[in-house]
């Protein structure tokens, strides 16, 4: 008997306010993110992210984003944040991503001529591949979409979609792309750092959508 789809899973990422995690969490998200680089307007300290870490359930998964961080920094982090699972969001190379104990996922951004085959293979310990719009100013975040044409039907690691995806587009970006899971930032904030919770269930209402069959 054939097994049926499963459904895609749900990143809310750059969450800073605890009001915003329990709007997640109410939501349905399987994960939710917190920002562990500076310069992001949603970037938070680790004793805000454990205030934060606090009101989450068990079974939704924390998700601590870095960006080309030095790994003392991020094993400092880890000594005062449970964090479930890692997010390297830069140019972290695979004997970097495994240092950590934690499993891990790798952003890729989408440059012209990157070769995700290569990227599936060289980073095949992940537990998946996030695919972002690429900006040359700024590692991530920047609420672009790129062309989702380019990815492969079949690649050797699970497909986290990122990149400009808001309640308007998710379900489209589903059907196209099958992904195993889909990241928001932008998408669903009132502004930066700060979600809105009806942008927060519309969302999840267009993930819905994007699974049902057409
Ligand atoms: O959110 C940020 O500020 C950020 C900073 C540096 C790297 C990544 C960042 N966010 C991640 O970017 C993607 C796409 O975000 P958006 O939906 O286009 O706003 C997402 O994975 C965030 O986790």
């Amino acid at each position: 008997m054939a097994l049926p789809p499963s459904r895609t899973r749900v990143k809310l990422c750059g969450l800073t306010r605890e009001a915003d995690v329990d709007a997640a969490v109410a939501a349905g998200a399987d994960a939710i993110g917190l920002v562990f680089w500076s310069p992001s307007p949603r970037a938070v300290t680790p004793a805000q992210a454990q205030a934060l870490i606090r009101g989450v359930p068990p079974f939704v998964t924390t998700v601590g984003l870095f960006v080309d961080e030095t790994p003392e920094a991020v094993r400092r982090v880890l000594s005062e944040v449970p964090l479930d699972l890692l997010q390297f969001h830069g140019h972290e190379d695979p004997d970097y991503c495994r240092g950590f104990a934690r499993p891990w996922i790798k952003a890729v951004a989408m440059r012209p001529g990157v070769d995700l085959a290569a990227v599936a293979t060289r980073y095949q310990e992940a537990a998946g591949l996030l695919l972002d719009a690429y900006d040359p100013a700024r590692p991530g975040g920047t609420g672009q979409c790129f062309d989702w044409t380019r990815i492969p039907v079949r690649l050797a690691r699970r497909i986290i979609l990122a990149g400009g995806l808001t309640p308007a587009n998710v379900a489209t970006a589903i059907r196209q792309v099958r992904p195993y899971a889909v990241d928001v930032s932008g998408g669903i904030e009132a502004a930066k750092g700060v979600k809105d919770a009806a942008k927060i269930a519309a969302f999840m209402q267009g993930v819905r959508d994007g699974d049902q069959p057409e």
